[in-house]
């Protein structure tokens, strides 16, 4: 086993720290733009700042960053606009702030969903999006149908059961009680101050009448309400109504396609969250094992319980994330997000049923929420729309990206961007490398500091909370990476909701743990299997992260073994340990004690 200091906690807490006191230089190499779990040399692709001395841009970082193949439209020179940015390392001395390390990151800590369609639905794809950064592949259950679904899934799988240190989750997300235009020949104009007709009758698709696919529209909607196509991107004014058809004026003109979202401001469909085609989707995404359902127009938390209780009935293991895009959720975001695994704030339909001036307070405000609660959260939605037509995105999309990473969410998603766009692969890089960017201004102790008031009061359990506390104030304060065993996943969920500064490497010996932490903000998903004896395990994990570049010699590791279940230990006692992360080579050790009264 490598040099170690431990402490072994029985029932009263102590913690011995140790740090290396010979200072070490590191190297700055090329820069590469890669996914989070990094699959190469470390040295070869991590800015990494030296941990103890600031090292300048050296000779050796002279290659451009990697290209990574992108769509057909994409300009191959793209890579090169990027490598300032990615040169994010640059300020980590000074974004360490008041803590003398700086932080021993590898590679982004925001995580990356995707949504898959017409652009990414192939084999090429899916493995050029895994590489570029997807750590999640979206499922719209909108669109598409079983078998173009299907295909996605098994891509997805045979990416995960070929790559030894990447992992991507599978997000089923359903279509729910949303009312879309139907079908039409050929896009309409619409022009400002027009007469049209949305009519419940199907199959109607004319200049001036069109289906719409909610029987309840006609009842659901009142002469003076404003009607919103595609979130706004067009109006109508409801003017009257007759038994199956709505007659508007056109307020805000523009293109009409076909099977558009509607939504009424301020209001919310009168139907169930789980349609009869959602369970039926419900019932694919059990048979493919995915990890994950996005469950649309959660209104109560009533029906997460349901869907939880079906879950269970058919013993699928599948977490939950309430979308948060109906007027009516609101009232109720604590009770649905406490009856869930996560949520996405669903800002495209929440900024139509509300006033779109709320959307940025209602996601600081459920970013806030699932923070304390220990739950995952997504941001989605129009991130980098207009990357759709353009291989470059717009400055404000940029500041929103880092918005919601300086806001703390887990993951920032891409919707059309990934599905039908034109530069699906820009798309990614950008995403990853705003992110990465921002990640290196933020300041671990306030990040701590954010959640650590609900210490105790978040998970239910207080010795492991307390262990991802003080595991996380312990990395940072020595500039570490993290490295947990875990079987549920709960202990790597409890230490990213601690956001330490450095990376949590999370080993656990199930294939569905580790795709499920793919979702979690800074928790890099290993899967190995272990073995009877702690030490061995813990050595083989080491070993590991050495090989593929995760640690580098001179670095030092601490190691959390603890939480609900004992893997090793006995229940009474809990473990965080540092040691030199590569084998074999000596550090001075300088112990700290710290004794928590009992
Ligand atoms: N599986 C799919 N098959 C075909 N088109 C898709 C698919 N998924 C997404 N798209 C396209 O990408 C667009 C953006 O994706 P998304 O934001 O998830 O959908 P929407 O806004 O329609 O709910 C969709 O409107 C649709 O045109
Ligand atoms: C993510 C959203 O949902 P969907 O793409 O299913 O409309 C949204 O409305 O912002």
């Amino acid at each position: 086993m490598a040099a170690s200091s431990q402490a072994i906690f029985h029932g009263s807490v102590h913690t011995m720290l140790s740090c290396s006191s010979s200072p070490k230089s590191d190297t700055l190499s090329s820069v590469k733009i890669l996914p989070f779990n990094l699959r190469r040399h470390r040295s070869a692709l991590y800015p990494r700042v030296c941990r103890r001395t600031a090292v300048p841009v050296s000779a050796k970082r002279s290659a451009y960053p990697e290209l990574i193949p992108v769509s057909p439209e994409d300009d191959t020179q793209v890579g090169e606009q990027f490598e300032y940015l990615s040169g994010a390392h640059l300020i980590g001395e000074a974004a360490a702030g008041r803590w003398s390390k700086p932080k021993p990151i590898v590679g982004r800590k925001t995580k990356i969903v995707c949504t898959i369609g017409p652009s990414t639905d192939t084999r090429e794809m899916i493995w050029k999006l895994a590489e570029a950064g997807m750590n999640v592949a979206r499922l719209n259950m909108s669109h598409g149908d079983h078998t173009s679904h299907q295909k996605v899934i098994d891509l997805v799988k045979e990416y995960n059961a070929q790559s030894k240190d990447n992992v991507i989750a599978i997000m089923l997300d359903t279509k729910g009680p949303e009312v879309r235009s139907g079908d039409l020949p050929q896009p309409i104009n619409l022009e400002s101050g027009q007469e049209f007709t949305f009519t419940i009758k199907r199959g109607v698709g004319t200049a001036d009448c069109v289906s719409v696919n909610y029987d309840d529209f006609v009842n659901d909607v009142e002469k003076g309400d404003m009607l919103l196509v595609d979130g706004g991107m067009m109006s109508l004014l409801v003017k009257s109504k007759t038994e199956d058809s709505v007659k508007c004026e056109v307020v805000d003109g523009g293109e009409l396609k076909s099977r558009r979202h509607l939504n009424v401001r301020g209001k919310s469909a009168t139907l169930p969250s789980i349609t009869e085609k959602d369970w039926d989707d419900i019932k694919f995404g059990v048979d493919n094992g995915v990890d994950f359902y996005a469950v649309s127009f959660v209104k109560d938390e009533v029906v997460v319980h349901e869907l939880k209780n079906y879950l269970k009935s058919c013993g699928a293991d599948i977490h939950v994330i309430v979308k948060i895009e109906s007027a009516d959720s609101i009232p109720n975001l604590h009770s649905i997000i406490t009856a869930a695994d996560g949520a996405m704030v669903a800002r495209g339909d929440l900024g139509a049923e509300l006033p779109i001036e709320e959307v940025p307070l209602l996601q600081e405000e459920i970013i806030r929420l699932c923070r304390s609660m220990g739950k995952a959260v997504i941001v989605a939605t129009n991130m980098l729309e207009s990357m759709i037509v353009h291989p470059t995105p717009t400055r404000a999309e940029v500041s929103d990206i880092a918005i919601a990473v300086r806001e703390g969410a887990d993951s920032v998603m891409l919707s059309g961007e990934t599905a039908h766009g034109k530069f699906p692969l820009k798309a990614v890089k950008v995403m990853h490398t705003v992110s990465l960017r921002t990640e290196a201004t933020l300041d671990g102790a306030s990040a701590v500091a954010q959640t650590s008031h609900s210490l105790g009061q978040v998970f239910k359990n207080h010795m492991s909370e307390m262990f991802a506390f003080h595991a996380t104030m312990m990395s940072n304060t020595l500039g570490t990476s993290i490295v947990v065993f875990t079987r549920t996943g709960f202990m790597a969920i409890l230490l990213s909701h601690y956001r330490p500064s450095g990376t949590i490497f999370a080993f656990t010996n199930d294939k569905r743990v580790q795709q499920r932490l793919a979702l979690y903000q800074g928790v890099c998903p290993l899967h190995m299997k272990f073995s009877n004896d702690s030490e061995e395990t813990f050595s083989k994990a080491l070993t590991f992260l050495q090989k593929q570049g995760m640690v580098k010699e001179g670095d030092e590791i601490a190691i959390v073994q603890s939480g609900k279940q004992p893997i090793w230990r006995s229940p009474s006692t809990h473990n965080i340990q540092l040691c030199d992360a590569y084998i074999g080579t000596n550090v001075s050790v300088v112990p700290v004690v710290i004794r928590l009264p009992q």
